[in-house]
């Protein structure tokens, strides 16, 4: 299928960690970023996002990650930055079963205030600290396929902040459903007649035009965010 995406576009990608507190979200986060590990990493307040460029089959991504703040006394700080995301990563810690009950709470927050459709939306469930000594886990296989079936989750990868495993991968994985589900929505679009071709210029009406203000400045003097990264986002 022809991509309707201009070529060597870089494309920007949100993707929303969630997840309990403690279930080493802003690790992950780190780790994959700027690969480093904080044994004694603090609780996030409200959210902080980063940008990180990743290639996967060929294209560009920029993808600009948000850490939330998985404690429930800060759930009004996180839930404003759901709105626009692509992606949703919905974390748990292998040896904290508490964690992986909550995976549905989670997502039914996220399909709430992102507004999103929740049968087309690119989940990735993520088990975390694989690390672990066997005998710590206390959640079974049968009991996540259990629910990544029963959610329609088709994609499920355990991660190590701390070792470096899979965590790269987590994010291709991710990246990778986003690009099925696009191309499906694709298909269905031009099945109905009703495409555009973004390879073309848009000509908007003057009345059209609206007052808008950038990203950074918008959300930058919020309390609740921290802007760590520095990666430019659709590059040339
Ligand atoms: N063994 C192990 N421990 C981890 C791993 N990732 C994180 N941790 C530990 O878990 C702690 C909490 O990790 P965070 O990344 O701060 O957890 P969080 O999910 O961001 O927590 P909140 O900010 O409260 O939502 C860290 O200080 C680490 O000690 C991992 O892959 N393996």
């Amino acid at each position: 299928m022809t991509s309707m995406r201009p070529p060597n576009k870089t494309i920007l990608l949100k993707v929303v960690i969630l997840g309990d507190g403690g279930v080493g979200k802003s690790c992950l986060m780190n780790r994959f970023v700027s690969n480093r590990y904080d044994e004694n990493s603090f609780h996030t307040i409200g959210v902080e996002f980063m940008n990180k460029d990743l290639e996967v089959d060929g294209e560009k991504y920029t993808l600009q990650i948000w850490d939330t703040a998985g404690q429930e006394r800060f759930r009004a700080l996180r839930t404003p930055f759901y709105r626009g995301s692509d992606i949703c990563l919905l974390c748990f810690a292998l040896n904290d079963h508490i964690s992986f009950r909550a995976l549905g709470q989670w997502k039914d927050e996220f399909i709430k205030y992102a507004d999103i459709k929740n049968n087309q939306f690119p989940f990735i469930a993520v088990g975390n600290k694989a690390d672990i000594a066997p005998s710590q886990r206390d959640t079974t296989s049968d009991q996540i396929n259990e629910w990544c079936e029963d959610n329609k989750i088709t994609n499920y990868i355990e991660t190590s902040s701390k070792t470096a495993t899979n965590v790269t991968e987590a994010f291709s994985m991710a990246v990778k459903q986003w690009k099925k589900l696009e191309k499906q929505t694709e298909r269905e679009l031009r099945d109905q007649g009703d495409t555009i071709d973004l390879t073309k210029g848009v000509t908007i009406p003057q009345n059209r035009l609206c007052c808008s203000t950038s990203f950074g400045d918008s959300r930058s003097n919020s309390p609740a965010i921290t802007a760590r990264g520095g990666n430019q986002a659709y590059a040339d």
